[in-house]
């Protein structure tokens, strides 16, 4: 299974294709919609996302409601492509000067100069408008189908956010998917505890106020996963390692832990791995669940528990010194339309690139080129897992 992705941030629209996903499962443009509608809320984000109201059109593989097994074709309009058509065009035009001046000035901690300097633009115009978290819609829409297809053999996935600069929310996990979820769309912040999301919005606010930005911690809770998705065999075939990869690409993510994560350094090993016991009927689990689902590469049958950190968006309102490329001159960056915080977006995202990375390892794992015999591959292993 793959998927690709196209379209710029200020271009007409983002379109999609999906390849692999069996026939039968179910997708209306409903359940991508409303996953569209979180991704784009939260607090702390720009002017932009007023504009735009993320909706799918969904142009191939689903018929009738249900994936026929040809590729999936997305389409995501952008709204605010109607402000952009003379500077996004893409006929060639006589006077470049007479549309907008080029964008020459490069924003400490985005993709703009590196970019540049790789494909020889000038106007670095053609650096941001991909390099654009716009491009993380598609990437929802994608992993909506995913958590359909998981949702089908019973795994469950649902995302909270942590911790916004500093401010954290401590409270622990409940024990229902359901509830993480009814409590995280009922917070503008996307967390638990109604304290934290006050503390959190505060901080948010004061860097508003500052003309600064913030980052923060995001987790990824993944309930139902069966035992033994992913490989102890390869580096490559390591699940954990995959979707750490998948974390990590999300645009801003600059760390990822499982479990009790980079606390393990600081603790001995009677307390960080997990002891097993078994049960009649039941078959193996783990008494805590420190390891946050994985051992070997493979999932252990618990929850899988997957953070990742944000840096603090890049550009800023009380800009940051950076050098200007065509007069090579100093200047502090120009200021541009901005979120100030994309923390409880970003956790959105992150629920949908963990179910993407799931369901290419139940695909791998279990085959199956219509629904039924994925969902009777996966009855038949758990009920091999609990009689072993
Ligand atoms: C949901 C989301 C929204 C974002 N919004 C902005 C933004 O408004 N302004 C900005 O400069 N960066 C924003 N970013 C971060 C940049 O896209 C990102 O820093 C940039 O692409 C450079 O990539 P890197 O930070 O991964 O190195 C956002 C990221 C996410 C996930
Ligand atoms: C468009 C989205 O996020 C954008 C991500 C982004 C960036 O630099 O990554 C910059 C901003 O775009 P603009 O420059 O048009 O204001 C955000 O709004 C979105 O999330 O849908």
């Amino acid at each position: 299974m793959r998927f690709l992705t196209a379209g710029e941030s200020h271009g007409p629209q983002l379109t999609i294709i999906i390849e692999g996903f069996p026939a039968g499962l179910e997708v209306k443009a409903d359940a991508i919609n409303e996953e569209l509608r979180r991704r784009q809320g939260g607090y702390g984000r720009g002017r932009r996302m007023k504009i735009e109201k993320d909706t799918v059109q969904i142009v191939g593989g689903i018929r009738h409601g249900y994936t026929t097994g040809a590729p999936i074709a997305l389409v995501i309009e952008n709204k605010d492509w109607r402000n952009w058509t003379e500077i996004m065009g893409p006929d060639p035009i006589e006077d470049p000067s007479s549309v907008k001046k080029r964008v020459s000035r490069p924003r400490p901690g985005h993709a703009d100069l590196n970019g540049a300097i790789k494909y020889g633009h000038r106007d670095m115009r053609d650096v941001l408008e991909r390099s654009s978290a716009r491009e993380t819609a598609a990437r929802v829409a994608v992993g909506t189908i995913a958590k359909l297809y998981l949702k089908a053999i019973g795994i469950e996935i649902a995302g909270r956010v942590v911790e916004i600069c500093g401010a954290k929310d401590t409270s622990p996990l409940p024990e229902s998917i359901e509830v993480i979820r009814e409590k995280t769309e009922a917070s503008e912040v996307r967390c638990l505890d109604q304290k934290a999301e006050e503390e959190m919005k505060k901080v948010i606010d004061e860097a508003k106020a500052n003309g600064d930005s913030v980052g923060g911690v995001v987790e990824t809770i993944v309930a139902g996963a069966p035992v033994g998705l992913g490989s102890h065999v390869h580096y490559d075939r390591k699940l954990d390692a995959k979707i750490a990869m998948a974390v990590m690409s999300i645009n801003a993510f600059k760390g990822v832990e499982f479990g009790a994560g980079f606390e393990m350094a600081s603790l001995p090993g009677s307390q960080v791995h997990d002891e097993i016991q078994w049960a009649e009927g039941q078959g193996y689990s783990r008494k805590t669940n420190r390891l946050g689902g994985f051992e070997g590469g493979m999932t252990t049958g618990m929850p899988i528990i997957v953070r990742g950190v944000m840096k603090p968006i890049p550009t800023l309102y009380k800009p940051l010194q950076s050098v200007d490329i065509q007069s090579k001159e100093p200047f502090s960056a120009s200021i541009e339309r901005t979120d100030n915080c994309a923390v409880p977006a970003a956790s959105v995202v992150c629920e949908h690139m963990v179910a993407w990375e799931l369901a290419l390892a139940v695909k791998e794992k279990f085959g199956g080129d219509r629904m039924e015999e994925v969902i009777q591959a996966v009855k038949l292993h758990r009920e091999r897992s609990v009689a072993f």
